[in-house]
């Protein structure tokens, strides 16, 4: 961080108003003071290598020198964290992925090595098989990738088109790609940078279809790394964002593999073609269900870095006056910058203490399934589903909001906000595109619907469906709780409403699949509030226990925080309401009061707050947002980095402007 006499006096000002002690927030919002430590430990590693700091900002490099960069980057970084791994203990992936952006400024091209295909191979392998491939890929001996899409197919999975036939006769498996359909697209680092996939196939075994398993694939020489033969690789090109991510196309030709490399931990093949069925085929997708709980935690992380920007450049941008013969005023003074802003802050740990609770559960139904229990599995499917809807739809808009409050400044690449919403938006669609998603969270509502009305006991997440059965609703009242109630009747009414619409197409004579669809839009809208109802729900409890350890001052803004956030999301949903519960407009009017007083309340900690997130400048890498504040002296800096700006005349006036204004006429 930057020494107090270089920072900003309208920051060094915002500092000092802070009520609550930063470091503290820091532990809490990271998952305890070890974590932050041991970030903050290998964060001064990494930032102290001089090999990782660029001497041209990436922005002015080629695609194909981007890349190069990105390589030559990651190979370092991974060197570093195993390294760190010997001496210290193994990092957590938010901590590899946090400090490898600031390094690499981007996606890593290992990104997917790390992040999908050694947890396929711990999570869908036998002991014999992690035995063999894990140590190769912790090694990074082997770099490999998750390669699932296809470019006819990315959603429907039992639609993919890539086939592996077993040959009974060698005891191999034999990979193809029947169609330009087939070609596995976007897989990250498969383009140029891996050399093993995992590979999701249609199992053909004596001319009978058993689905979609998944396959070690070596796809390239690991001493020439030349494509092997029958391999049809490469790279995707350009995209909104993820320009590092490398992502590739892949096909296949008569490729051959032995047996042992199906991921067998489920179902299996044996030597002599009889395929033995696990005990749920829907674990193949089990590092999906992974993912999808981890991009709930990469959400809060990608506004914490937005929000970061965009409350700091607002402390320290003057703009227009509130009042006339009075200095101009700092941007985050106007109650609508507030209310842009703070809900970010608020919606950031919203996220990391619903991913908390997320990731107890995973944990949990992974133990069970060690067990042969699976009871937990559906419910967190739903959940997983849902929330990695809403999360990721949620940081999208919010990193927008964050770039929109920045005004024409947040429309820099050097604000690093346009890269910020290019890894937001990007997990709207990847790892189950967001309106999929919430449809299979719907399908699990409208069975939950179903069972309440036949007075089964429901799960836990869902059991909030049997109180809203009872008729007797008590009167609202304005309380955190309450609210929270009141969102559960908002989405319980929304799932019976979507019940009732399928109910009456099928009435009407449609099929069950037909009427679903046209209940479509409705049943969206039922799995988007039950998000929101988990999201309040346990945001609210969490945050009471982690305000039980806080102290005082801790505490109070965290209870600023998640009712902002309760509040917020009611008057956003206001009309839902007045719907389904029993709010009155007289309560609704006391809401948006308390909406205000809550923006007051916070206004003095919004730099604290942000300051709490702990990004540091490299990661953050941004003109607006450094914890200095030098946003002017920066911008122009970078400006200055421009290769336009090497020399005084670009050819181009010769060229062209100075031919051209000749030949002009009046
Ligand atoms: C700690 C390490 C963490 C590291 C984190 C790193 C983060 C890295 C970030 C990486 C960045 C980018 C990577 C991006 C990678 C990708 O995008 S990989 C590709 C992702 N692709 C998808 O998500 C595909 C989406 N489609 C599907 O999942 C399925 O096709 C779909 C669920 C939509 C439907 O599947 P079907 O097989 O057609 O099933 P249905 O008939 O619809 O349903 C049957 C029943 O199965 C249940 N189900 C479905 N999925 C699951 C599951 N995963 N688990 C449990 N159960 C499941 C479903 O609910 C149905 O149940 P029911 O019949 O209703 O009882
Ligand atoms: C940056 C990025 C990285 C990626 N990395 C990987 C990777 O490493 N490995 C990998 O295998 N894949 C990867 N993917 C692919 C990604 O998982 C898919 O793009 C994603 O799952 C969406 O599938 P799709 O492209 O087929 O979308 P589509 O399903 O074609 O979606 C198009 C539209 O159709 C709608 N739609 C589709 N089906 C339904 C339905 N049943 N009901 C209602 N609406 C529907 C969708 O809502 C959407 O609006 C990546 C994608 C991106 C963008």
């Amino acid at each position: 961080m930057a020494s107090a006499l270089k920072v900003n006096k309208d920051l060094v000002r915002e500092r000092q108003k802070c009520t609550f002690d930063v470091k503290e927030l820091t532990y809490i919002w990271e998952g305890g003071r070890e974590f932050t430590e041991e970030r903050q430990r290998y964060e001064n590693i990494v930032y102290s290598v001089k090999e990782l700091q660029d001497e041209v900002p990436e922005l002015y490099l080629s695609h194909k020198e981007r890349y190069e960069s990105s390589i030559r980057k990651a190979c370092i970084l991974q060197r570093l964290q195993n390294e760190y791994g010997k001496k210290h203990k193994v990092l957590n992936t938010r901590t590899i992925r946090l400090v490898g952006y600031g390094a690499i400024r981007d996606i890593s091209p290992f990104l997917l090595h790390n992040g999908m295909f050694i947890q396929t191979i711990e999570g869908q392998g036998t002991p014999e098989q992690q035995a063999e491939w894990m140590p190769k890929a912790q090694a990074m001996q082997i770099i490999g990738t998750y390669a699932q899409t296809e470019l006819g197919h990315g959603t429907f999975l039992r639609g993919l088109e890539t086939t592996a036939t077993y040959d009974v006769k060698t005891e191999e498996f034999i990979l193809n790609s029947p169609t330009l359909t087939s070609h596995k697209w976007w897989p990250g680092g498969l383009g140029t940078t891996v050399n093993h996939c995992i590979v999701a196939a249609q199992l053909y075994i004596n001319g009978k279809k058993h689905g979609i398993h998944l396959f070690m694939v070596q796809i390239r020489d690991l001493e020439t790394h030349m494509p092997l033969p029958g391999i049809n690789v490469g790279e995707i090109g350009p995209k909104l964002g993820f320009q590092t991510a490398n992502n590739g196309f892949l096909g296949f030709k008569n490729v051959r593999i032995p047996r042992k490399n199906m991921l067998m931990k489920n179902n299996q093949v044996l030597n002599d073609g009889t395929y033995v069925k696990g005990m749920n085929e829907k674990l193949t997708y089990g590092t999906m269900v992974l993912v999808r709980v981890s991009i709930v935690s990469d959400a809060a992380n990608v506004i914490a870095r937005a929000a970061t920007i965009a409350v700091r450049y607002a402390a320290v941008r003057h703009q227009s006056q509130l009042k006339a013969n009075e200095p101009e005023v700092q941007i985050l003074d106007y109650l609508t910058q507030q209310h842009k802003l703070f809900i970010a802050i608020a919606t950031s740990h919203a996220f990391s203490t619903t991913y908390g609770w997320l990731y107890k559960a995973y944990l949990q139904v992974v133990e069970d399934l060690g067990k042969g229990k699976q009871d937990h599995l559906p419910e967190l499917h739903a959940l997983s589903c849902c929330l990695k809807a809403t999360c990721s739809r949620d940081s999208a808009a919010i990193v927008e909001q964050c770039r929109l409050a920045c005004g024409g400044h947040g429309y820099m690449a050097s604000s690093s906000l346009p890269i910020v919403y290019g890894l937001a938006t990007a997990s709207v669609t990847y790892e189950g595109e967001h309106t999929v998603l919430l449809l299979q969270t719907a399908r699990y509502l409208m069975k939950a619907w179903q069972m309440a009305l036949q007075g089964k006991v429901l799960a836990p997440s869902v059991s909030y469906l049997v109180d809203s059965l009872k008729s007797n609703k008590q009167s609202w009242q304005n309380t955190p709780e309450f609210i929270v109630k009141g969102f559960q009747h908002v989405a319980a009414g929304k799932i019976k409403d979507a019940f009732h619409a399928i109910q009456k197409h099928v009435k009407a004579g449609k099929d069950y699949e037909d009427a679903w669809n046209l209940a479509s839009v409705q049943l969206i809208k039922a799995s988007e509030a039950h998000s929101r109802a988990i999201l309040c729900d346990v945001f609210w409890r969490g945050t009471i226990i982690k305000s039980s350890t806080a102290s005082p001052g801790v505490a109070a803004v965290l209870d600023h925080l998640v009712q902002l956030y309760i509040v917020y999301w009611a008057l956003e949903t206001v009309g839902d309401l007045l719907l389904y519960s029993n709010i009155t407009k007289e309560d609704i009017a006391v809401l948006k009061v308390k909406y205000e007083e809550l923006l007051a309340l916070i206004r003095p900690n919004a730099v604290g707050l942000v300051d709490a997130f702990d990004i540091r400048d490299e990661v953050l890498n941004s003109t607006l947002g450094s914890y200095d504040g030098r946003v002017y002296e920066r911008l122009m800096e970078e400006a200055m980095k421009s290769p336009l700006n090497q020399e005084p005349v670009n050819q181009s006036f010769h060229k062209y402007l100075k031919p051209f204004m000749k030949r002009a006429k009046l």
